[in-house]
C-alpha cells in the first residue's frame, strides 16, 4: 500500500521527464516560462498564503534576480553561475530590507509598502543607465554546464525541472515542519501565536526572505533562458498575474500555487493576442474564486468531499473525548518564591481607567483567583501582564525580572502562558498542530538549519510529534488530533486551549474564564485539570465568573472593582468581606457553595 501512495508521484516524474519529447520548440519555450512562474508562485504562496503577509513585491524580487544576473554577466564580466549566486544574494538582501517594515507595519499596510517597491523598481529599471533603460539588457551569456548545451531550450528544461523540484520540495518541507506551522499559526492569529512564543516580527521577515529567495531563483532562471531582460517582464501587470496564480490555485497549498501557475500561464498563452480581454478575465476569475472558493482549486477536492458527505447525511466525527490523565505531582516546596509582582499598575483607555494603581503578588505553586464584576479590569490585567497591552504606569516583574512592556513572545519564552476569554485556537491548523506550535521552542532565527541541517530539522519535527501525542493522550484528545478545532464542541475546544497553553512549558499559566460556556461535568473536569497542572509545578492565575469553581479551586482570591483591588484573601475571607459583598457578590452570595476549609493541593 505504501508503494502505491508514491505511484502518482512516480507517474508525474516520468511524465515530466518525457514531456520535451512531445513538444515543438515553441511549446517547450512556453513550458520553460511556466516553470519559472511556478517557482515565483511558490515563493509568493509561502509568503502570502502560508505566512499571511501581503507581498506585491514578488515581481521586483524576480526582476532583481534577473537584472543582477544580466548586469554582472554583461557589464562586469562575471561567469553566469557566479553572477547567479551574487544575484541571489542581492535579492535576499533586498528581501530583508523589504521585510523590515514587516517588523512594525500590519499586514494590509505591507501591501502598500510592497506595491511601492514594485513600482519603484519598474521605474528605476526603465530609467537607469546601468539597466539599459527601456531597451533593457541583451546578450546575457548562456549558462555553461560541462557536457550540456544549455542554449537548447530542451536541455534548459531539465535544468529548470531540477531547480523547480528542489524548490518545491524545500517549500513543502518548510510548510510541513516547525517554521511553516508557526507561519500558518501567525497567519491564523498573530496575537495567539505571539502569546505562544512565536517571534511574530522575525517570522514575518522570514516570510519575505523566503519570497525573495524564490523570486531570485526565478530571476536567474529567466535571465539564463531568455538572455534578455527588459522592464515589461517585471511590470505590475505580471505581479497581478502572479497573484492570480496563487489565489486561483490555492493560497494555502504550494501544489495549488503550481497548478495556478500552469493554468493561468496557459490561459495567458491562449489570449496572447487579446491582452485586455485576458486582464479583465483574470480579474473576474480571481474575484469569483475569492468569493466562491476561497481555498482555490487546491481546496476544491476537500470542499467537494465535505459537501458530498453532508449531502449523504453522513454523521459527524465519531471521535470521543477520553478522561484527563493527571500529571505526576511534584513535592510541595517549602521555599516557594514569588513568581509575579505587579506594582502600582494603571491602564488608561482614553478617558477610562481600566486599571487603577493595582498591585498584586503571586507565589509559586498558588492557584490564584481573580474575580470582579464585568468591566472591573480582569482581562486588561492579564493583557498587561502578558505583554499585549502597555501599561500607562506601573511595573510587572516575572520571576524577579522587570518585564514591563516586553513583547508577548518574549514573555512566553520566559515561561508565561495564557488562554483567552474568547478562544483563540488556530482554526486552519489541526488540534495536533495547535499543540505542536506551542511545543516548538526553537528560535525562528535558527531557520538556517532548513538549508544547512535539514536532517536535524526532521529529527526535531519527529520529536515534537512524539511530545504532541503525549499531550493529546494526557488530555484525552487523541481521537481529535487530525481535526480542525472549529469542528469540535465548545467544551473540547476549551480543553484544547488549556492543553496548548500548558504544552508551551510555562512556569506561570494565566487562564481567562476557562469555564465560560462549559456544563457542570465539564467544569468538574476543568477543576481536576487545573489542580493537576498546579501540582505539576505550574503556578496558575485564573479569572472566573463561576464562583463555585473559584471558591473550591483557589487558595487566594483577589477581587477587583473599577480597576482596583478591593479585597484579597482566602475564599472564606473574601466571601464575607463587606466591600466584596457590596461591589460584586451582593445578592448572589447565597449561590456560593460552602467554602472548602483548605483548598486541597
Ligand atoms: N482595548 C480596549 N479599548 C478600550 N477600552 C477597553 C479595552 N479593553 C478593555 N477596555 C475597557 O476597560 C474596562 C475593563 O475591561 P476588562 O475587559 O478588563 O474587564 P473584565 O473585568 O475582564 O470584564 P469581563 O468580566 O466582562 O470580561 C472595560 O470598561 C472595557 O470596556
Amino acid at each position: 500500500m505504501r508503494q502505491l501512495r508514491f505511484a502518482p508521484l512516480a507517474l508525474i516524474a516520468v511524465a515530466a521527464w518525457l514531456l520535451p519529447y512531445g513538444l515543438d520548440s515553441y511549446a517547450i519555450h512556453v513550458v520553460n516560462v511556466i516553470l519559472i512562474f511556478a517557482v515565483l508562485a511558490i515563493g509568493l504562496g509561502l509568503c502570502m498564503g502560508v505566512g499571511g503577509q501581503v507581498n506585491l513585491a514578488q515581481v521586483a524580487f524576480f526582476g532583481i534576480g534577473a537584472y543582477a544576473t544580466a548586469i554582472l554577466t554583461t557589464r562586469s564580466g562575471y561567469g553566469f553561475w557566479i553572477s547567479a549566486v551574487l544575484a541571489l544574494a542581492a535579492t535576499v538582501a533586498i528581501g530583508l530590507v523589504i521585510g523590515t517594515p514587516a517588523l512594525r507595519v500590519q499586514s494590509h499596510y505591507l501591501g502598500i509598502v510592497t506595491l511601492g517597491l514594485a513600482l519603484a523598481f519598474t521605474n528605476w529599471v526603465t530609467n537607469a543607465e546601468i539597466t539599459g533603460g527601456a531597451e533593457g539588457i541583451s546578450a546575457i551569456p548562456v549558462p555553461t554546464l560541462p557536457g550540456v548545451d544549455l542554449s537548447s531550450e530542451y536541455l534548459y528544461y531539465y535544468l529548470e525541472l531540477i531547480v523547480f523540484t528542489v524548490v518545491l520540495v524545500f517549500g513543502l518541507f518548510v510548510v510541513r515542519t516547525g517554521l511553516g506551522r508557526r507561519m500558518r499559526a501567525m497567519r491564523d492569529d498573530a496575537l495567539a501565536a505571539g502569546a505562544l512564543g512565536a517571534e511574530v516580527p522575525v517570522l514575518r521577515m522570514t516570510a519575505f526572505l523566503l519570497a525573495s529567495i524564490y523570486g531570485g531563483v526565478g530571476g536567474v532562471l529567466y535571465a539564463g533562458l531568455i538572455r534578455y531582460v527588459a522592464p515589461e517582464s517585471f511590470s505590475i501587470a505580471n505581479m497581478f498575474l502572479l497573484l492570480g496564480m496563487v489565489i486561483i490555485g490555492g493560497r494555502q497549498s504550494l501544489i495549488g500555487c503550481v497548478v495556478g501557475a500552469i493554468g493561468l500561464s496557459l490561459v495567458r498563452e491562449a489570449f496572447v493576442d487579446h491582452p485586455t480581454v485576458a486582464q479583465i478575465g483574470y480579474g473576474a476569475v480571481v474575484v469569483l474564486v475569492v468569493v466562491f472558493a476561497p481555498t482555490g482549486l487546491a481546496g476544491l477536492p476537500g470542499r467537494i468531499r465535505s459537501w458530498w458527505s453532508r449531502r449523504r447525511g453522513q454523521p459527524g466525527t465519531a471521535a470521543r473525548l477520553q478522561p484527563f490523565q493527571p500529571y505526576p505531582a511534584l513535592a510541595e516546596r517549602a521555599d516557594a518564591e514569588e513568581v509575579l509582582r505587579v506594582t502600582a499598575l494603571s491602564k488608561q483607555f482614553r478617558g477610562l481607567k481600566a486599571l487603577d494603581d493595582l498591585s498584586l503578588t503571586v507565589t509559586e505553586g498558588e492557584i490564584r483567583g481573580i474575580v470582579g464584576p464585568n468591566g472591573s479590569g480582569k482581562t486588561t490585567l492579564f493583557n498587561v501582564i502578558s505583554g499585549l497591552y502597555r501599561p500607562t504606569r506601573g511595573r510587572v516583574e516575572f520571576r524577579g525580572r522587570d518585564v514591563t512592556n516586553q513583547a508577548p513572545y518574549r514573555l512566553a519564552r520566559a515561561g508565561m502562558s495564557r488562554t483567552f476569554q474568547n478562544l483563540r485556537l488556530f482554526g486552519d491548523l489541526t488540534v495536533e498542530e495547535n499543540l505542536l506550535v506551542a511545543l516548538d521552542r526553537s528560535a525562528t532565527v535558527d531557520s538556517w538549519r532548513y538549508v544547512l541541517r535539514p536532517i536535524s530539522v526532521l529529527r526535531r519535527n519527529r520529536d515534537l510529534h512524539r511530545q504532541a501525542r503525549e499531550v493529546l493522550d494526557r488530555y484525552g484528545l487523541t481521537e481529535f488530533a487530525g481535526l480542525p478545532p472549529k469542528s469540535l464542541p465548545y467544551g473540547i475546544q476549551r480543553r484544547v486551549e488549556i492543553a496548548r497553553a500548558v504544552a508551551a512549558g510555562p512556569s506561570l499559566l494565566l487562564l481567562d474564564e476557562p469555564a465560560a460556556g462549559l456544563n457542570g461535568e465539564e467544569v468538574r473536569q476543568l477543576s481536576e485539570i487545573v489542580r493537576s497542572v498546579r501540582d505539576s509545578g505550574i503556578t496558575v492565575i485564573i479569572i472566573e465568573h463561576n464562583m463555585g469553581l473559584v471558591m473550591s479551586l483557589c487558595e487566594r482570591i483577589t477581587v477587583l472593582a473599577g480597576g482596583r483591588v478591593i479585597a484579597e484573601g482566602g475564599p472564606a475571607e473574601v466571601a464575607t468581606h463587606p466591600a466584596v459583598i457590596e461591589a460584586y457578590l451582593g445578592d448572589s452570595m447565597d449561590d456560593i457553595p460552602p467554602v472548602a476549609e483548605e483548598a486541597s493541593r
